[in-house]
């Protein structure tokens, strides 16, 4: 039997970057030559980076698709890499003349400086953060490459992302059609213990097909996205043979011997398996087989990363990406002394490091002492650059010009805050950084232009009791490894407060976070309605008040920072709602 030596590229693109992506999978490509690969595979949409969301609808974005894919084509020839076959992800159209072209979410085989062999994706997910429906047309055909592997040939399926996702699509023809081997190229973004479902999932499609998946995933943070790469490959029988660590580019290169393809595929170039919805389309792949290369390669099996470790590294890798792809040199934000503020500060300073982060202490005449020591012990532990900018004699400024009480006072405060960092941005270039977290973001408890303002905000998805966690597990992290744990004890242990009026505590307003999380969970994550919310054990008049401040804050959640996806429904582009809407749980 053949052994095909497989390299699985587990890259980050930047969506838009066309050259750049195409360099970076040429790159990927020399590399796996280097190693000996004789086939090697790159993530869904890799050429345009994922998801390109209208792009798609440009006819110019689509065109430079096409050219970038031809161009990479040439160039891997031009690099002595002509027989080594690639597969490469890229946005194509296809469409008679004279009809509207459809969009295509594409894989393409390439080969002898020539794309050989293309495929469209069959199932389109169309949930959650993905449109898909509203950008692509299903293809309906699987392709098959006929690969030259050693003396002899091995026939290799097709397939992008989502058709993984589903039983009885190309994975059930891949059989009928009797691969040896079956590609699924992906962007599949992180959620929480996503990685949990992938194996299982990647090892039934592996039965269904009867052959081993290669699956390979794209790697880093694309606005509120952030993929996790843990490419993989998985044998017929569901054992895991080789899987790349999480959130790291990498290339995973090993060794896979394959069933020898025996009929002829010029007897049998179009097959329809019985009851399938896509026919198969055979390609061969011509001229001598790359020669692999020496001893054996064994792509390993990463070591895991347990829940709130993952977590942390979504955030840092979302947020760095952010920052560095939108060319920022620097962030800057508020530093309360409370835990919000000191875990963004921690993972900002994991991120870029804590030359390119800048915190702020701006007390007004509520800031206990403890929030000013806090802070500056924050910064003494990250190194992180840190000034003091007193506001009070700008809100007294305010309050002699405007006849301000109550609750206007209070939101004063955090606007002069806001302000003031939006200048020093302004002024010294800093992407500003958000704080507030999903619970806050949830009841809107947080004040509009002011201390929502922000350019990204990493704890958008994590709710108040996470980030608590997030901060003991990263101070303990660091003591294990004799490390100055970043946060400062008393932001993880104090009661949270705004510090906007005299002894005020968050548990004035809302109900304690450990709760209010738990019927957050049900309503937001889970769209459970009041009469399941109350049947699960929660109290139905503060069921009734949350809900309402959930309800009523949609206007603020519509003008809020983009920050980090971590669980399967974060604000945004997974839960859409109207703001203008009188429908009630009741
Ligand atoms: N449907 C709608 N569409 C568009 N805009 C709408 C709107 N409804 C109200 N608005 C506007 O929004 C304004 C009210 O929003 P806003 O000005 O933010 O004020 P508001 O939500 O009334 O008050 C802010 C709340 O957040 C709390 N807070 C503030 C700062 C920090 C923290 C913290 O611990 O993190 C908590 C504070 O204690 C208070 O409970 C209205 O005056 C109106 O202009
Ligand atoms: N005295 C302050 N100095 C600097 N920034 C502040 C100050 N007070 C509030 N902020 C900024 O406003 C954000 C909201 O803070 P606030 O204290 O009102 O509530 P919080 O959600 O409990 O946040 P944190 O836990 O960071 O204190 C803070 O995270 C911080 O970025
Ligand atoms: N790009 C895709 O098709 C992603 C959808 C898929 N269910 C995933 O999250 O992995």
């Amino acid at each position: 039997m053949p052994t095909l030596r497989l390299a699985l590229a587990q890259v980050n693109p930047v969506v838009g970057d066309l050259a750049g992506n195409a360099a970076l999978l040429r790159g990927a490509a020399r590399a796996a030559a280097a190693a000996g690969a004789g086939l090697v595979l790159t993530p869904e949409l890799g050429l345009t980076g994922y998801p390109p969301e209208d792009l798609v609808f440009r006819r110019s974005f689509v065109a430079a698709s096409q050219a970038a894919l031809r161009g990479l084509a040439g160039d891997l020839a031009a690099d002595g890499l002509a027989d080594l076959p690639v597969v490469v992800g890229y946005l194509d159209a296809d469409g008679g003349a004279g009809l509207p072209a459809r969009r295509r979410n594409a894989a393409a085989l390439l080969h002898g400086g020539r794309v050989v062999a293309r495929y469209f994706k069959h199932h389109l997910p169309n949930y959650g953060v993905f449109d898909e429906g509203r950008y692509f047309t299903p293809g309906d055909v699987l392709t098959v490459v006929r690969l030259p592997v050693g003396g002899a040939a091995v026939d290799v399926a097709l397939t992008v992302c989502e058709d993984l996702w589903q039983a009885g699509g190309p994975f059930a023809v891949a059989r009928t059609a009797g691969v040896g081997l079956v590609v699924s190229i992906n962007a599949s973004p992180f959620e929480q213990d996503k990685d949990d479902l992938r194996l299982p999932l990647v090892a039934r499609r592996a039965a269904e097909a009867g052959a081993p998946v290669a699956y390979v995933n794209a790697v880093g943070g694309q606005d509120e996205l952030v993929f996790d790469g843990d490419s993989m490959i998985v044998a017929a029988d569901g054992a895991l043979l080789a899987r790349a660590p999480r959130f790291a580019d990498h290339l995973l290169v090993h060794d896979l011997t394959l069933p020898a393809a025996t009929d002829d595929p010029a007897q049998v170039p179009l097959v329809a398996p019985p009851g399938a919805a896509l026919v198969v389309h055979r390609v061969a792949v011509t001229g001598p087989a790359r020669a692999g290369g020496a001893g054996t390669a064994e792509g390993g099996v990463a070591d895991r990363l347990d829940g709130t470790a993952q977590v942390w590294r979504a955030l840092v890798v979302g947020l760095r990406d952010y920052v560095d792809k939108n060319r920022f040199p620097s962030v800057i934000l508020g530093l309360s002394g409370g835990i919000d503020s000191s875990v963004v500060a921690a993972l900002a300073v994991d991120a870029l490091g804590p030359d390119r982060v800048h915190g702020v202490s701006m007390p007004s005449r509520y800031s206990s002492a403890h929030s000013r020591d806090d802070a500056a012990d924050l910064a003494a532990r990250t190194g992180c650059a840190y000034r003091v900018a007193p506001i009070q004699e700008m809100v007294d400024q305010f309050l002699a010009h405007l006849s301000l009480s109550g609750l206007a006072v209070e939101n004063l405060q955090a606007r002069v805050r806001g302000v003031l960092l939006m200048s020093l941005s302004n002024s010294e270039g800093h992407l500003v950084l958000t704080t507030g977290n999903k619970s806050e973001l949830a009841v809107g408890y947080s004040t509009l232009y002011g201390d929502s303002v922000g350019g990204f905000n990493p704890l958008k998805d994590v709710p108040k009791t996470l980030v608590w966690e997030l901060a003991r597990w990263r101070n303990a992290d660091a003591a294990a490894r004799g490390e100055v744990p970043p946060v400062p004890e008393n932001a993880i242990t104090k009661p949270p407060s705004a510090e906007l009026r005299p002894d005020q505590r968050d548990s004035d307003s809302l109900p304690e976070y450990d709760v209010l999380d738990a019927i957050l969970a049900g309503y937001v994550d889970g769209d459970a309605g009041r009469a399941e919310l109350v049947a699960a054990g929660h109290d139905a008049a503060l069921v009734d008040r949350v809900l309402g401040l959930v309800d009523s804050a949609e206007y603020k959640r519509r003008q809020s920072a983009p920050g980090t996806k971590i669980s399967m429904k974060a604000f945004g582009r997974d839960r859409r709602l109207p703001i203008t809407n009188r429908f009630r749980e009741r």
